[in-house]
């Protein structure tokens, strides 16, 4: 316990109906009998008065004391649960600064966490997650991976990698001998189920993050066919300006909507068509700059001039689409959901609001709700990068056993692999690392 004692208010501004102050650190047990004016026993609520230098009265609370190791951050802490007004709360704040306390960072009480062994990086962040979390869905996988279900799974992968190099280091020791061709063939399998693991992980990371992150969906197609009523549909609200004069929309709408739990971040975009008007030629050229970015691109068409769409051919190759034909009540056809050759049409009308249900489905299905069977876990961005990196390791692991170039180049492609799944859990890490992931956490977490 060399560490400096670190103090912060731990429950949210403003008034509540108690308020904490979070202590961690060497001078804790010194603070706590100042304020309290007697020791603590630990893991125990006491009812005390808390008093401030000159033995006045701050407020009246309970006090609890964790001795180390045994508490949230591994060092000793003290909480002060007061009364959940900020003067009161600030006072306390004072005072333990008073008494050799300096104020803690962002997340530094989970960073002390994770430096003292309590947690790993991916359960400490997944802490940060399951508080900001915006749906019960979200705070379900947090839950999850706070759980330790998604620690455990790059914990056996990275025990697989492990047994694997040693049985190829193995062979390294006899240098003079090729790699028989029974090691070969269990290595080539054992690389095989490595791959295959990485990759199921990657699906249910993937899962995650888009339900942390909400799944980005861009309206687009030509001018006049809905894409601003089915983002008001969706969204039930008429955020967006509707008028039957194509070229209505020109700036990019983006709203925060739920289905069903899962966030998905909406962009209604200006019709995509050729234009000399430069306000409109510039929401065209903002509209396709968005379809890159895109999880998913609904691309509308009113079924009405044109059976193919025009301005589809804007469509940057490989951007996941689903194509939504609109304003089937004009038509008089029943809503559908179809799978074609070049991926799912649905029919609907924004109109009526008939086929909305299965355009939602839809959406449900594309981030993969409630596919994934069992222990679906929350992910970051970082954690799917380091997945990738990964992954490309042992494909090129794969090669080099194909091509026979040795165990060595081998088996240095599985500890890289190693290393770059370490990450994840903070097996290795860098402090830049570190500093940026708990840096946006709020204080006094
Ligand atoms: N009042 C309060 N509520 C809180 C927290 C807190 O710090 N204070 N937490 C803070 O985020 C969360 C609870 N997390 C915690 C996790 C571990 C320990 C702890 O003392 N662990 C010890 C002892 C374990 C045991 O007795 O079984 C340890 O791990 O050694 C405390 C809180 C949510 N609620
Ligand atoms: N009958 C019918 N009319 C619709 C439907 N959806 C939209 N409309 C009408 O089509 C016209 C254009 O709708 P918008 O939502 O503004 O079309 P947009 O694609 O956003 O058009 P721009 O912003 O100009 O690109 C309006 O008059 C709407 O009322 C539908 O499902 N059925
Ligand atoms: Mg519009």
């Amino acid at each position: 316990m060399t560490q400096d004692t670190i103090v912060a208010i731990a429950t949210p501004p403003g008034i509540g109906g108690v308020g904490i102050v979070r202590v961690s650190g060497s001078r804790v047990r010194k603070i706590a009998e100042a304020i309290v004016g007697r020791p603590l026993h630990p893991r125990i609520a006491s009812v005390a008065t808390f008093r401030d230098a000159a033995g006045d009265f701050i407020d009246e609370g309970l006090a609890l004391f964790f001795q180390a190791p045994k508490s949230f951050t591994g060092e000793d802490v003290l909480e002060l649960q007061g009364h959940g007004g900020p003067v009161v709360l600030d006072l306390m704040l004072h005072r333990c600064l008073e008494l050799g306390a300096r104020m803690a960072r962002p997340g530094e009480f989970t960073e002390r966490a994770f430096l003292n062994g309590k947690l790993d990086l991916a359960r400490a962040e997944a802490v940060a997650d399951l508080i900001e979390s915006s749906s019960v869905l979200a705070a379900r996988l947090a839950g999850q991976s706070l759980q330790g279900v998604f620690s455990r799974r790059i914990e056996t992968l990275i025990e697989h990698l492990t047994r694997l190099r040693m049985l190829i280091e193995a062979t390294l020791d006899f240098p003079d001998e090729e790699i028989d061709v029974a090691t070969e063939q269990s290595v080539a399998s054992g690389l095989r189920q490595l791959i295959d693991m990485t990759r199921a992980i990657m699906t249910e990371a993937h899962q995650g993050q888009m339900i942390r992150e909400g799944l980005a969906v861009v309206i687009a197609g030509a001018p006049n066919v809905g894409k601003s009523s089915l983002l008001n549909r969706l969204s039930g609200t008429d955020a967006a300006i509707v008028t039957p004069i194509a070229g209505t929309t020109r700036d990019l709408l983006k709203l925060d909507i739920h289905v069903d739990g899962l966030p998905i971040r909406i962009v209604d975009t200006a019709g995509i068509r050729q234009t000399d008007d430069p306000v409109e030629r510039e929401g065209v050229r903002r509209a396709r700059e968005q379809l890159v970015t895109a999880d998913l691109v609904l691309w509308i068409h009113d079924g009405i001039e044109d059976a193919e769409p025009m301005g589809e051919a804007s469509l940057p190759s490989n951007c996941p689409v689903t194509r939504v034909r609109n304003k089937i009540d004009l038509a008089g056809i029943e809503p559908q959901l179809a799978e074609t050759k070049t991926g799912t049409e649905i029919s609907l009308s924004a109109e009526t609001g008939a086929g909305l249900d299965l355009l939602r489905d839809h959406l449900k299905a594309v981030a993969g709700v409630g596919t994934l069977p069992g222990g679906a876990f929350m992910a970051r961005r970082r954690h799917l990068d380091a997945l990738n990196r990964g992954l490309q390791c042992l494909d090129v692991a794969q090669e080099n056993l194909t091509n026979q170039t040795g165990p060595e180049l081998v088996a240095e492609e599985l500890l890289q692999a190693q290393r770059v799944f370490g990450e994840i859990t903070g097996q290795v890490t860098s402090d830049d690392l570190l500093g940026r992931i708990f840096a946006s956490f709020c204080i006094g977490k």
